[in-house]
């Protein structure tokens, strides 16, 4: 079996509580003992309902969020979040967001937005990382056009696709895509669905994808692991775990049933 490019193990967040209101408790155990990898040119599917924990997860995965305790491994490696750990994790996985509306800086031209993170890093020279940036258009399937735009210029399936080329511009291992066709029209959702599972064939990425809904995820992944309450409930095969469910809440979801948590 080839190693994990991204094995969390036993993974605990308790998140501080926004308000303290009264009878609400002080403290949300967002991910509560989450063990779950990732390998090159898998995608690993993670569904539940809001709140669930699923971006919290994400977060760590990217080395965004502290853990309480658990372990992160790249590649085999255990990573610790200091500076060094994080930058590493923020190299190797990298996030799309459901929104590109928000997720990019509306007053930076597209070409700028795909060279920062090249002098962020301080990686290439300008003329490497311009040939670069021309590549990473022609990946996602944007004309070299778009580059002298800003975000409100094109539509919002471009705008994702821009934010998938900022996500691969320094050759990440993993892309964490979270919920991202959610804030796209109908229409575009298969197109950029379809360009993320071609990315991670060609590009051998270990893809993992985060919804609410069941039907997307079992079409884009081929392994599922559902989350309820901070907890993985059940895992396997996508079409293992869609055609014969063992667990309650997975069934609710398939039947649609609206849940009472
Ligand atoms: N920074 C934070 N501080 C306090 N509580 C938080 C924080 N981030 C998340 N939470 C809480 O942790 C729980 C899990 O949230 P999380 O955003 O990870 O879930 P989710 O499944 O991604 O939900 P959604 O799909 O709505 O984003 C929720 O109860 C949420 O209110």
């Amino acid at each position: 079996m080839t190693t994990p490019v991204i094995e969390l193990s036993d993974v605990h967040v308790v998140h501080k509580a926004r308000t303290g209101k009264l009878f609400r408790p002080d403290r949300v155990h967002a991910v509560n003992g989450v063990s779950v990898s990732v390998s090159k040119g898998e995608t690993l599917g993670l569904v539940g309902e809001s709140g669930c924990g699923k971006s919290t997860l994400a977060r760590v995965m990217v080395g965004l969020q502290p853990v309480t305790s658990g372990s992160i491994r790249h590649l085999g490696k255990e990573m610790k979040l200091n500076e060094r750990g994080r930058k590493e994790l923020g190299r190797a996985v990298s996030v799309v967001f459901q929104d590109p509306a928000t997720a990019l800086n509306p007053r930076m031209l597209v070409r700028d937005t795909l060279l920062d993170p090249f002098r962020v890093h301080g990686i290439g020279s300008e003329k490497e990382r311009t040939a670069r940036v021309r590549e990473l258009l022609d990946l996602v399937g944007l004309p070299q056009s778009a580059l002298d735009v800003l975000p409100r210029q094109i539509s919002g399936g471009q705008r994702q696709r821009v934010a998938i080329a900022r996500a691969l511009a320094l050759r990440p291992d993993v892309i964490i895509a979270d919920e991202p066709t959610s804030a796209l029209d109908v229409s575009v959702r298969a197109q950029v669905l379809n360009l993320l599972v071609d990315l991670k064939e060609e590009l051998g990425l270990g893809l993992v994808f985060i919804s609410h809904d069941i039907n997307t995820v079992r079409f884009i992944s081929d392994r599922m692991a559902v989350m309820l309450a901070g907890q993985i409930v059940e895992t396997g095969p996508a079409d293992e775990v869609f055609n014969n469910p063992t667990n309650d809440y997975t069934r609710a979801l398939l039947s649609a049933v609206p849940s009472l948590l």
